[in-house]
């Protein structure tokens, strides 16, 4: 970063319905793997930040929950969470998937953030599968919707067009110094990105077998003196069933999960990590405030 008065600094609110790729657009404008990704509708719960750098501009992205009509407690949560991430923002970032849109989610949208006075641009992902007639058609359709400064087309996987974007999003962004040192990308504490890289392989490897209200808690999270780390969490869930489905045979489910989420941990964090899981049945849990803020969310009635 140069000492110039011309370092720019801001928020940007990236929007979506649910699995439009909005956790790996972030991943790919920072650099680096910062929130989860999953091919599992409504992997984000917390709200997790990723931090990119263009040049002399710095951006905090708020990587925000799908935001979807909400019926239960938890959900209505993650809504608000998404929300909040979008308020102080200095640029609104709506993230469309063109292949599987989902009409009912993507609506609700376009008309919330219609009325709102921050700059936004539209995003249109994955055009590495995406067909190109469509893709303009429907890009004319919601600029008639929405006033959007200026509209891209990216593919967040490959990172085709997400240069430019950046380039686009970063000069919108108002003069001001940097608010994080250069090499920090995510303000994630440790704790919740190793619960978010657990909940990733429950979700890899138990596919579509996994309840959705299932969660993972950080219990310890221990600096040995060796250099590593002791790490305990807990998976919960919502039934007796479920908790039989994630130990699998002999527990050999939960062994595998435990190493593949060690392995990417001791990768993510440098240092050689020691995990500890267990899993518990608490029907009730979606309903316990206590364990809402450890994951990093309000509590709204
Ligand atoms: N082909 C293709 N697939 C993509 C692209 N971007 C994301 N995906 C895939 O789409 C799925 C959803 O991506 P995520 O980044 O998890 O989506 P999300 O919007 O964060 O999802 P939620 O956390 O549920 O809100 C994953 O399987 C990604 O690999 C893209 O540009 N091209």
């Amino acid at each position: 970063m140069s000492d110039s008065a011309t370092t720019r600094c801001g928020v940007v609110a990236v929007l979506g319905a649910p699995n439009a790729g909005k956790s790996t657009l972030v991943n790919q404008l920072v650099g680096q793997k910062v929130a989860i990704t999953s091919a599992k509708a409504q992997t984000t719960r917390a709200r997790m930040m990723g931090i990119a750098l263009d040049g002399d501009t710095q951006m905090i992205l708020v990587d925000t929950p799908g935001i979807f009509a909400p019926k239960r407690r938890l959900d209505r949560a993650m809504v608000s969470a998404a929300w909040e991430g979008a308020e102080a923002a200095d640029a609104i970032l709506l993230l469309v998937d063109p292949v599987k849109q989902r009409r009912h989610e993507l609506e609700p949208l376009v008309e919330q953030i219609a009325g709102r006075p921050e700059r936004k641009i539209l995003v249109l992902n994955k055009v590495d599968v995406a067909k190109k007639e469509p893709l303009l058609a429907l890009a004319q359709e919601l600029g008639e919707k929405v006033d959007f400064a200026e509209v891209f087309f990216v593919s967040a996987l490959t990172g085709d067009g997400v240069p430019e974007m950046k380039a686009a999003l970063a000069a919108m962004m108002p003069e001001g110094p940097w608010h994080y040192p250069e090499d920090q990308v995510s303000d994630a504490s440790e704790r919740l990105l190793a619960t978010e890289i657990t909940r990733e392989q429950l979700y890899k490897q138990l596919h579509e077998e996994l309840p959705y209200d299932s969660a993972v808690r950080p219990e310890k999270y221990i600096q040995r003196k060796d250099g590593s780390v002791e790490i305990h969490q807990q998976i919960v869930v919502t039934r007796d069933n479920q908790r039989a489905i994630v130990l699998g045979k002999g527990g050999s489910k939960i062994k595998a999960i435990g190493e593949a989420a060690r392995k990417e941990l001791s990768e993510v964090l440098g240092q050689k990590v020691h995990l500890f899981l267990h899993v518990k049945t608490d029907e009730r849990w979606t309903e316990d405030k206590e364990m809402f803020e450890e994951m990093g969310l309000d509590w709204v009635r």
